[in-house]
């Protein structure tokens, strides 16, 4: 019989923490514990939060009956850290020490791994991590901008790419490496990668470049955006988010949500069918530049994340990239199971842990 790893899986956001137990690939439970803004802004720092969201935590465990050395791990997601090879990480004391201090910037999910050596911690058990955003794999071609002084940085959904690339190698019988694939995350935000032996060797930071997205900029002419910069109508932290959260869809159709806008489309709206096929037609070119990164050797094209439930807007790229290679969508995200797979490829001795460094 199969060895059996039951793993807790905690992924804490902005205003949830999101955990989940599994048995193997089972899930046993999955919860969403709400944060309110009254009870989050007592807390100075992130790391502030930290005794808070344990107790959460615990308690769920003890509400689904789970003891905590019934589990053979703890995996959490991973902040934003140093740059770092893809993979599945160990939490040693010097990537708590980063995730303490928010080593690149505060975020919430820098509690993940913090909370998953917390609990493993009690019981002696792993705590792990699994490919944070800051996944840097990218070849120094990549990284070259036409400023010296400016190099073109590594932060993506590296989670969900990385375990589609991971679950449909599996499907087709493949090793992880073999495939060579152009991976694009259609969400709130959009990245655009290209995967050879099993490195991202190119991708689009969606903060920053590639397409805009539901509600980021992505690349913007540059003199123009200098000029909005120093137009003397915004400060610093108000360009920021109008170019990440109130950019994309947002900006020019005042919603972020793709079935909005398709309802709008539905109901003959011009403006609303313009800009969502111009958010299509940015992700297509970028898909057509990274196939000229493996001079077209490509095994297939990915699309994946909550747009691509979308059979519109997956027409609307399709359409466009088809010539290149064949299209193949894995719809959604599931980040708590893409971090509990992570844990079990370490548990099952198919991937070596990797040491933070
Ligand atoms: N069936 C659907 N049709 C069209 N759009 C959809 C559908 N389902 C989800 N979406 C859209 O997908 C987007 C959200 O995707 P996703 O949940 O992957 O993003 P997120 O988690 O909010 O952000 P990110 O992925 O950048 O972290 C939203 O624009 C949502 O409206
Ligand atoms: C920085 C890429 C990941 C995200 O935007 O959520």
């Amino acid at each position: 019989m199969r060895q059996q790893f039951k793993i807790l899986a905690i992924n804490p956001g902005s205003t949830s923490t999101k955990i989940a137990v599994y048995t193997n690939e089972q899930i046993n439970f999955e919860q969403i514990i709400r944060h309110t803004i009254d009870e989050l802004k007592t807390f100075a720092a992130i790391y502030d939060q930290y005794e808070y969201r344990l107790a959460l935590v615990e308690k769920a465990l003890i509400d689904h009956s789970i003891c905590v050395n019934e589990l053979s791990a703890v995996v959490g997601r991973g902040g934003p850290l140093k740059p770092a090879a893809s993979g599945t990480y160990t939490v040693n004391e010097l990537m708590a020490e980063d995730l303490k201090i928010g080593i690149q910037t505060q975020h919430a999910s820098n509690l993940g791994g913090l909370l998953a050596r917390g609990i493993a911690g009690k019981v002696n058990i792993p705590a792990f991590i699994v490919d944070p955003v800051s996944v840097d794999e990218l070849e120094p071609l990549a990284r070259i901008t036409g400023l010296p002084e400016i190099s073109r940085p590594s932060l993506f959904h590296a989670l969900n790419l990385k375990a589609v690339a991971h679950r449909m190698t599996k499907e087709l019988g493949k090793d992880y490496c073999e495939l060579t694939l152009i991976l694009v995350h259609l969400g709130g935000g959009i990245s655009v990668g290209v995967q050879q032996n099993g490195r991202m060797i190119d991708v689009t930071n969606p903060n920053d470049l590639g397409p805009f997205s539901p509600e980021r900029a992505g690349s913007v002419p540059s003199h123009a955006l200098v000029k909005l910069c120093f137009s003397g109508n915004y400060t610093e932290e108000e360009i920021k988010r109008k170019l990440v959260g109130n950019a994309g869809l947002m900006a020019h159709l005042g919603t972020s949500d793709g079935r909005e806008v398709e309802n709008r489309i539905a109901n003959g709206d011009a403006k609303a069918a313009l800009i969502y096929e111009a958010m299509a037609y940015q992700v297509a070119k970028e898909i057509g530049a990274m196939a000229t990164v493996v001079q077209g050797n490509l095994d297939a094209i990915v699309l994946t994340g909550g747009l691509a439930h979308s059979k519109m807007l997956v027409k609307l790229i399709t359409d466009r990239v088809q010539f290149i290679k064949q299209v193949l969508v894995y719809p959604g995200e599931d980040e708590l199971k893409a971090l509990v797979e992570g844990a079990l490829r370490v548990l099952r001795g198919e991937e070596l842990p990797k040491e933070y460094k």
